[in-house]
């Protein structure tokens, strides 16, 4: 939109004013402070609570607010646990105003992005409707400033960018007051909640309380891509403290300053957050994001029978990730039922590599005919590869989620491997069909392992760099394309630009990105109305994508859907996910849908249902009405 660069030149100018004046910010404090010692010890009687405080410019302080007035106004949750004085407030805004700066200047890609961000968050923040008309209408151009790669600079500096509170945050201080609490959110439905407890965000880590970001960033395409109502939307931030050393520096941070609570303890606030949320809202559905590995299948486990809930970057990614492979095989010009024969390296066993290798391993079983020899052999097609080097059950200590993957040492030997063997190896040994990286590890995939690529047995070596943000991305498209040669399929976690080959022809950078499955699982379970999200559902989603791409597409090397279709996609992945749950018995119906109502519907008619009950951001009329 042209308006965008006038309105951040615009925003440039204020900044310089501002700068202007806050080149002495001490005598700023100064004037702060002489105003709390003449107001300060008389109370100002308020008639407000809630968000109507922290949205009054004259009563709101932010961060400010004591943990005291936090209970006697509603407000606990609303705000980050860390409680600021004015003078940490006025330090956090002229810190950020000089990273913007600093943004700016030596931004990665988009110098632009984060100012970006802020334009689009203050629009949210105005007005939600129009925000999503906006966010709809150019969603190419802004899924990549709400969502990765921008999303990841954001919660890196969310501490800076805080202004208006948006989301619930529950912190380990919380523990006992969850159940009551939640009643401070003021809508009396949610239907989606995205949680997180900050502990790696994207490929950057613990971010701990700034996390936060990355929820409300997955619940914007929710709306968008899936028209959930933004008004039953909730971002949640679990604080259980950080371990990332900086955050616990840092005067500034917002969160609690403290280790990660782990094992029972951390256990007990999950718990204890689950049941509150639930029993306010017994239909929502909960999305875990961003959880380290470590806890990210434990709690899957253990909610996933009882609670309405999945986790995006272990079953969301497998899901694509599956999308993506059959695409692959596709574009080989082979049929999908040749998948179980591909030879395929992962790097990266963390939540989303092992997410990818459970769902590819059945789905290879599924295919070779569904009992125990077909699953075995299936398991032989994936040769694992993490910050140790190849994965053979010589490994000491082996994480018990990799150990399915584990290669036998005499079969590895066989093949000139060994335990620890070095990526560019078991490529050079394996010839693989498909590299994947889950690894978080920008540049992974060096000259020496795509060179090693070249040596692939596949008519289309298929490279997936799904590491995210940008800079993590294992290679380049540029970088694919030039060592391995014109005729490979590539896709990235991140958005990159397509490639000109240079021959007239172009290289195709496809986004292989969970934002393809989640927004359908969400809005398909929400509409049949199911307990749970079992595999079937899972399942039915990544097939749809699968097959959503035309041959032609395919083979001309496009294996997923632009996002300017992700509205569309999403609607498909949807209807997919309410028919398998009516054929699984588990739909129980929505609102004036019953089960019954729902097991009458034809596949087009599950389509229109899922279309008709997709909020799109136009204005409704409003009339005033006295209590
Ligand atoms: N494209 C998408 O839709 C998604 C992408 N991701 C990305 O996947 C990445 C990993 O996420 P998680 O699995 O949750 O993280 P994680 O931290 O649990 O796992 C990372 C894995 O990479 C391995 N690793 C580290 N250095 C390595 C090296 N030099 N060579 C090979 N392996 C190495 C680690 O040993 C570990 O097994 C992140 O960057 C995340 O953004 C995650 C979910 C979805
Ligand atoms: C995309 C996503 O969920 C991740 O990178 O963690
Ligand atoms: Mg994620």
């Amino acid at each position: 939109m042209s308006n965008f660069s006038n309105q951040i030149r615009a925003s440039s100018s204020l900044i310089k004013r501002l700068k202007q004046r806050m080149t002495n910010p001490a005598a700023l404090m100064q004037a702060t402070r002489h105003f709390t010692t003449l107001e300060g010890h008389r109370p100002t009687i308020v008639h407000k609570r809630s968000l109507d405080i922290l949205h009054d410019p004259w009563f709101n302080k932010g961060t400010a607010f004591s943990m005291t007035e936090r209970d006697r106004l509603d407000l606990r949750g609303l705000l980050p646990p860390n409680v600021m004085t004015s003078e940490q407030q006025i330090q956090r805004f002229a810190a950020d105003l000089k990273r913007l700066e600093v943004q700016a200047r030596d931004g990665p890609s988009d110098p632009y992005a984060l100012a970006k961000w802020r334009i689009l968050n203050r629009l949210h923040d105005r007005n939600e409707t129009m925000y999503y008309q906006v966010l709809i209408a150019n969603i190419e151009e802004y899924a990549p400033i709400v969502y990765t790669p921008t999303v990841g600079l954001v919660c890196q500096n969310y501490s800076g960018l805080f202004r208006r509170p948006r989301g619930m945050y529950f912190s380990a201080e919380d523990r006992g007051e969850m159940m009551s609490m939640v009643y401070n959110w003021p809508a009396e439905q949610v239907d989606m909640i995205v949680v997180t407890d900050g502990s790696r965000i994207l490929g950057l880590g613990d971010l701990g309380v700034q996390g936060i970001g990355i929820a409300i960033g997955k619940l914007d395409l929710y709306v968008a891509a899936a028209g959930i109502n933004p008004q039953r939307v909730l971002p949640v931030m679990i604080d259980v403290g950080t371990n990332n050393e900086k955050l616990l520096k840092d005067p500034l941070y917002l969160g609690l300053q403290e280790n990660r609570l782990d094992g029972d303890e951390y256990i007990a606030v999950i718990d204890e957050f689950m049941e509150a949320v639930f029993t306010r809202w017994p239909h929502v559905i909960v999305q875990f994001e961003d959880f380290q590995s470590k806890w990210a299948f434990k709690l899957l486990q253990r909610y996933r029978n009882t609670y309405r809930m999945f986790n995006d970057d272990v079953q969301g990614t497998a899901g694509v990730a599956i999308a993506g492979l059959l695409g692959a095989v596709r574009a080989q010009g082979r049929p999908m039922i040749d998948f179980p024969k591909q030879k395929i390296v992962v790097a990266g066993a963390g939540s989303a590599g092992i997410g990818v290798l459970n769902a590819a391993r059945k789905t290879m079983a599924r295919m070779l005919g569904n009992n125990e020899s077909a699953f075995e052999s299936a398991g032989r097609q994936f040769w694992v590869v993490d910050a140790k080097g190849l994965i053979t059950e010589e490994r000491e200590n082996i994480d018990p989620e990799a150990l399915p993957f584990a290669r036998k040492v005499k079969e590895a030997s066989r093949q000139g491997l060994r335990e620890g063997a070095s990526l560019a190896e078991v490529v050079r040994e394996v010839k693989p069909d498909v590299l994947l990286g889950l690894s978080a590890v920008g540049g992974l995939f060096s000259n020496e392992v795509l060179e090693a690529l070249k040596g692939s047995t596949s008519t289309r070596p298929a490279i997936f760099a799904m590491s995210n943000p940008t800079k993590n991305a294992e290679c380049t498209p540029e970088e694919a394309f030039s060592i391995v040669g014109d005729n490979i399929l590539f896709a990235s976690g991140s958005p990159f630009q397509d490639v000109d080959l240079g021959n007239g022809h172009i290289g195709h950078c496809n986004q292989g990105n969970n934002m393809y499955l989640f927004p359908g699982i969400g809005l398909g379970t929400l509409l049949s109305g199911s307990r749970i999200i079992s595999d079937g559902m899972l399942q039915a989603a990544a097939e749809c994508l699968a097959e959503y791409m035309a041959e032609e597409e395919v083979l001309n090397g496009i294996i997923y859907p632009s996002t300017s279709r992700i509205r569309d996609i999403t609607k498909e992945v949807a209807a997919a996910v309410v028919k398998e749950a009516i054929k699984e018995d588990l739909a129980e119906g929505y609102r004036e849908m019953d089960a019954r109502e729902l097991q009458k519907l034809s596949q087009e008619e599950i389509v229109e249902y899922v279309k008709n009950n997709m909020w799109s951001p136009d204005y409704p009329t409003l009339v005033y009405k006295r209590d």
